[in-house]
């Protein structure tokens, strides 16, 4: 074959390779589009924080039906239910890990090194039963059990004082999720009720959001609180314990509360764990509501699970965009 034949072929060749390539481009387009306008999902294809590749949704048609109800509810049916630790908090920082609210404490120069390689033992004991997602909830209860009672004997042995907490959490790496003063600021102007149901420690939480500048008459903290005796030496924990698996019979045990809020039937619920997903159980008069879920940790092992539970489920999300887009649209 001489030079110009083979130019020709050659030519021939990549002009099919273009059209091949395009033709596959505009089906992708096509199919796309038509996949989009078949699920009638408007709302949700209107916000661009939904666009995000951190944004999982197993039923999309499901989450916009859900959204449409809070929007025609209107603040004065909205009430939020929310976890701390991870949720309102961030889980990373520049690749760090931040701080739970435990961990504030366990890391402090309040607690000597001896106990701060205990609480550590621990938690490297404990944590990966708790994020194991092929492990019954039912199996996982004892054990949280017994990690918050060793640890939280090993706090009380180290008599820490009240009065030092506002400066243990002033020097800690602890992040509230980006967005947090649009979520908390919005919520108050509104008049829409937070309550914030933490396993962690709500001393150190009320702490947090106070210096955050977000502690809001709206908002009411229902966590393991600390027991401090006349001289500000902590000597137990008040009331019943709070873990991250016993969150189902918080509405039974707070009812008071709930039922002042009959009215406010729609819920958005907001967590990171499984045991988050219960933080609703047994609120009366619930006639909407839409679970957002954080997950952050060992992500490929868990999504199924996050998916089959969480309406909306934000994979290493460290903001709160999305849940702020949907308070924007109804508030
Ligand atoms: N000794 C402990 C016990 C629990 N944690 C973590 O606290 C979080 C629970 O608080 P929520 O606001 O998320 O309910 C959870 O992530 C536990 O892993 C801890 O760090 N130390
Ligand atoms: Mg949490």
């Amino acid at each position: 074959m001489d030079r110009s034949a083979v130019a020709k072929v050659g030519a021939v060749a990549s002009a099919g390779v273009c059209a091949l390539f395009g033709g596959v481009v505009l089906a992708q387009y096509i199919f796309t589009k038509k996949k989009r306008a078949a699920r009638k999902t408007k709302i949700i294809d209107m916000m661009p924080q939904f666009e995000k590749s951190t944004v999982h949704i197993r039923n999309p048609e499901y989450v916009e039906e859900i959204i449409c109800s809070l929007i025609k509810g209107g603040a004065s049916k909205l009430q939020i239910i929310t976890d701390f630790d991870r949720t309102l908090s961030r889980f990373s920082n520049n690749g760090q890990r931040c701080p739970t609210c435990h961990n504030i404490i366990d890391n402090c120069k309040l607690v000597t090194d001896d106990c701060k390689k205990q609480l550590l033992k621990l938690k490297e004991k404990y944590y990966p039963i708790e994020i194991d997602p092929h492990l019954p909830m039912e199996e996982k209860f004892h054990f949280m059990v017994e990690w918050y009672f060793k640890s939280h004997t090993l706090l009380v042995e180290q008599r820490l004082q009240k009065d030092k907490l506002p400066e243990v959490v002033r020097e800690s790496e602890v992040c509230l999720r980006d967005g947090y003063e649009q979520f908390f600021d919005r919520l108050h102007q509104h008049d829409v009720p937070v309550f914030i149901f933490s396993a962690g420690l709500g001393d150190v939480l009320e702490e947090i959001i106070r210096q955050a500048g977000v502690y809001h008459p709206n908002i009411k903290v229902v966590s393991n609180f600390m027991d401090f005796d006349e001289s500000g030496i902590l000597k137990g924990f008040k009331g019943d314990l709070i873990h991250v698996y016993n969150k189902h019979d918080g509405a039974l045990k707070n009812s008071d509360y709930f039922k002042q809020l009959k009215d406010n039937c729609n819920i958005i619920l907001l967590g990171d764990s499984l045991g988050d997903l219960n933080m609703a159980d047994g609120v009366p008069n619930v006639e909407s509501i839409l679970k957002i879920g954080y997950l952050n940790d060992e992500v490929d092992d868990q999504l199924e699970k996050y998916l089959d539970s969480y309406d909306i489920v934000l994979v290493r999300d460290e903001t709160l965009e999305v849940p702020n887009s949907i308070l924007q649209k109804i508030l």
